[in-house]
């Protein structure tokens, strides 16, 4: 069992966490309790038997947190000799050591009615608040939880002050003046329950600033009475506050414990006018995205836009985030965490990347592999870790504005590939293109001599079919003008005569025109 380690976010240590409320809460009740004498004396051995198991239960307590593991960069630590060089190491284990000092000794000098001595057991707060915090958390009633949290802590104070207020007028003198409790000789103030009860009364008067209290008469009594009424102003801010809070976290239930926060996150976000959603996604995000070797020399313009593009991804220990043969839709960034690239049998590591790294690229870049457009390798969270993911659209996107971004990754991806003997030889990949383009080139250029040919063709048809038509409508005007001077007077005839006349030769003209305009193209 010496090997032994405890995940702390196994259910072992939860319910531990909350077995060790008992001994803490006994301690912080009891411890002041036996200020009432008779209480204390007349249970003396149950009292002693549950201070004992009490100390047993802190030093198992001691004995679980160091053998309890804890997170570094996501990844659980379980190392014995670092967990126990980490707890004595810790302030938590000053406060350990000293709520568990045998201060009980102190018995032989104070002797049995006094334990007091034992109030460094009260030192175990912490424990206590880390265990409330965990219930807290898991509670699936938070705010009836903080409520009745802050009743016991409530509880616990106006427990301890009708303690010493028992105490004090002991100290004064019972019965001595109205202030203090009454005689305990009379019957009726006499039993341990009548005792109990009324300090608590008493008590729960100052703290609730009823002030129905006795007029105190002694300059003690003052000074009690002062001290209690400023704790009660406190207490009573308290209340005001922590019941404020549970009321307001009532009204947005919603986002109490919303279990997918990074989703609710973005939904959020995705409400705000679109400045304000820049400005926190960039004091949220930008810390990472300088860290990214590729995006360092950007500009601040252009890591604006990007980190509205950037969606948060948690990963858990041993998770996948994508196996090799998938089809890449996105790269990623780590902004917290580290993943390995494994082999297929998924234990052995090729490399570690850790936060500012990315990864994801080969397949989404184009880059040339014998894999093509599918992930090159397996990538497996190694702890929790934090990623951003950018799609493949966004992606492209970005690197039309940043060049040099584009060159980094794909000499990146280029090297990995390299590395893997994955990448396809260059001169095959770029060579095919640069003679596609050029003979691309050449064919164009001959179809644009061809073309150029034929217009000027049609330039000359154009230029000498308007100058025949230009010389036709002349001779017809010629014609027409010596027609009318030959014209006979009967109408008929002539009419006749003239459409005979110009019918023919027309069609004379005509045909010979064509067939001058058949020579001229020949
Ligand atoms: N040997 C390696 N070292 C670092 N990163 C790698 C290695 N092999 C693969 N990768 C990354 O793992 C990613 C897996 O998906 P991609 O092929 O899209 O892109 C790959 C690279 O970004």
């Amino acid at each position: 069992w010496r090997e032994w380690t405890i995940d702390p976010a196994e259910h072992f240590y939860y319910i531990w966490l909350q077995v060790m409320i008992v001994p803490i809460v006994y301690n912080w009740v009891i411890i002041i309790l036996t200020c009432f004498t008779t209480i204390g004396l007349n249970y003396l051995p149950v009292w002693l038997t549950l201070d004992y198991v009490s100390d047993l239960m802190y030093a198992a307590d001691m004995t679980v947190t160091l053998h309890t593991g804890f997170l570094d960069q996501g990844i659980l630590i379980t190392n014995l000799t670092r967990l126990r060089k980490r707890y004595l190491h810790s302030k938590q284990f000053l406060w350990d050591f000293v709520s568990l000092l045998p201060t009980d000794f102190l018995y032989f000098a104070f002797g049995i009615e006094t334990p007091l001595v034992r109030i460094n057991r009260l030192l175990r707060i912490p424990r206590l608040s880390e265990a409330l915090d965990r219930m807290e958390t898991r509670t699936s009633y938070p705010n009836t939880f903080r409520i009745t949290k802050l009743m016991i802590y409530i509880f616990v104070l106006i427990h301890w002050n009708a303690c010493l207020y028992f105490a004090l007028s002991n100290y004064i003198g019972f019965g001595s003046d109205r202030w203090v409790y009454p005689n305990i000789t009379d019957p009726t103030f006499a039993s341990m329950r009548r005792q109990y009860f009324y300090c608590f009364w008493f008590s729960a008067q100052i703290f609730t600033t009823v002030g129905d209290t006795p007029l105190p008469n002694r300059e003690e009594e003052y000074l009690f009475m002062i001290a209690d009424l400023l704790i009660a102003v406190l207490v009573f801010a308290s209340i005001v506050g922590n019941v404020g809070n549970v009321i307001t976290s009532l009204r947005d239930r919603d986002n109490v414990f919303f279990p997918n926060h990074i989703m609710r996150e973005n939904e959020i976000l995705q409400q705000l006018p679109l400045h304000m959603r820049t400005e926190i996604a960039v004091s949220v995000h930008l810390p990472t995205l300088t860290k990214v070797t590729i995006f360092q020399n950007c500009e601040t313009s252009l890591l604006e836009e990007l980190v509205l593009k950037l969606t948060p991804q948690v990963f858990s220990p041993g998770e996948y985030v994508c196996r090799k043969g998938d089809v890449g839709h996105e790269m990623y960034i780590i902004k917290e965490g580290k993943l390995a690239v494994v082999a297929d049998d998924g234990v052995t590591e090729f490399a570690v990347l850790g936060a500012g790294n990315f990864f994801g690229e080969i397949s989404i870049l184009n880059i040339k592999n014998k894999l093509g457009n599918r992930r090159t390798a397996n990538i497996k969270s190694i702890g929790h870790s934090d990623l951003f993911s950018l799609s493949k659209e966004d992606l492209t996107d970005v690197l039309s504005e940043f060049p040099a971004a584009k060159r980094h990754l794909e000499e990146k991806g280029r090297q990995i590939l390299v590395k893997m003997g994955m990448l396809e030889e260059r001169t095959d990949v770029v060579e095919p293109e640069a003679e596609k383009v050029e003979t691309k080139i050449k064919r164009l250029e001959s179809i644009l001599e061809e073309l150029q040919t034929k217009l000027a063709r049609l330039m000359v048809e154009l230029e000498s079919s308007n100058r025949k038509m230009r010389a036709r409508v002349e001779q017809l005007e010629l014609r027409v003008a010596m027609l009318d001077t030959q014209l006979p007077h009967d109408g008929q005839g002539g009419e006749g005569s003239l459409g005979r006349e110009e019918g023919v030769g027309g069609e004379v003209d005509w045909v010979r025109e064509e067939a001058e305009g058949e020579e001229e193209k020949d």
